[in-house]
């Protein structure tokens, strides 16, 4: 008998910074999911596809379970994380090896509560002693009735056949949802505003609060180019020097390197326009996260 294909939706949750990125980048074997050392990088829900001889995986990258701030942009982004859930075959749980904290904790009652979710234990290589994992590891194992665990790093590559393995054994059987070669069922327009995200967070990250958002106002393209106009919302007046940095030195950077990435992307010539808004307060407003697509 002839191995069944399966086919099916794979969750990555976690709270911020346990390595959710790294790990769809190193599975998934694309670019496009964003990494940065910045919590919140991935605040949107990206897909990634997977595809080997006898599986597809779909990905759908959740955002970081948020517990900083109280406001309408944390119970839209746990509307996401739940919602995200309620409708796929499989959700990895990353965790951190050695590192239980609250926002971990937080977690727990957004994972569903039957089917098959996963325990991944990520960064095992940053532990020395790998006796403490057990203690670690069956203390979790008792918080949710999780289907199987999985130490991994999802840096360096170990035990990810494993993980896949697991995943794989858990989809239901049925033909390939996409094309073979689709790394992700975004529109690119998404995915060039996430560039140059990740550009403003990996450069100035650190100093500039969590209320910037990058929108895409302008995109025209033809089989020899794309024009493409970004807005980047800032919530104060003040954000706008740490943006710009020193003789305008931080935004030409990350202009231009968000456009090679552009570039790159659509495989043509790339122009480029960045601009720099002011929108007092946005990120507190429902209204305003649904403008801008956030819903
Ligand atoms: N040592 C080690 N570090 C890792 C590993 N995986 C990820 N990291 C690091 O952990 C940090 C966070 O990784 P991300 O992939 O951005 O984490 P995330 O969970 O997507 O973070 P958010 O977008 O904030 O939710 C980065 O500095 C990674 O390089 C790993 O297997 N081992």
């Amino acid at each position: 008998m002839s191995t069944p294909f399966r086919c099916g939706f794979v969750a990555i949750v976690g709270r911020p910074n346990v390595g959710k990125s790294t790990l769809a980048n190193a599975l998934i074997g694309s670019k496009i999911s964003i990494v940065s050392r910045k919590a919140q990088t991935t605040r949107h829900r990206i897909h990634g596809i997977l595809t080997r001889e006898h599986e597809q995986f779909v990905f759908v990258d959740t955002p970081g379970f948020q517990t900083r701030h109280g406001g309408a942009m944390n119970r839209m982004m746990n509307r996401v994380v739940t919602q995200a859930l309620a409708d796929v075959d499989v959700v990895l749980h990353v965790v951190e090896a050695g590192k239980w904290s609250a926002g971990d904790e937080q977690l727990l009652p957004l994972l569903p509560k039957t089917g098959n979710t996963i325990l991944v234990v990520n960064k095992v290589d940053a532990i020395k002693d790998k006796n403490a994992m057990f203690p670690f590891v069956s203390k979790i194992m008792a918080l949710h009735p999780y289907s199987a665990v999985v130490p991994v790093s999802a840096a360096r590559d170990i035990q990810l056949d494993n993980l896949l393995a697991e995943i794989a054994s858990r989809l239901p059987e049925g033909e390939p949802m996409f094309e073979a070669d689709s790394l992700t069922d975004r529109p690119v327009r998404f995915i060039a505003a996430e560039l140059l995200r990740e550009k403003i967070f990996r450069l100035v990250g650190d100093e500039l609060p969590y209320g910037c958002t990058v929108v895409i106002e302008q995109w025209e393209e033809t089989e020899a180019g794309a024009r493409v106009a970004a807005c980047i919302l800032i919530e104060r007046e003040g954000h706008r020097p740490i943006l710009l940095g020193a003789g305008g030195g931080h935004m030409k950077r990350i202009a231009s390197e968000a456009r090679q990435d552009m570039q790159e992307l659509l495989g043509k010539p790339v122009h480029l326009e960045v601009y720099i808004k002011v929108r007092k307060g946005w990120s507190d407003r429902e209204g305003s996260l649904r403008e801008l697509g956030y819903d």
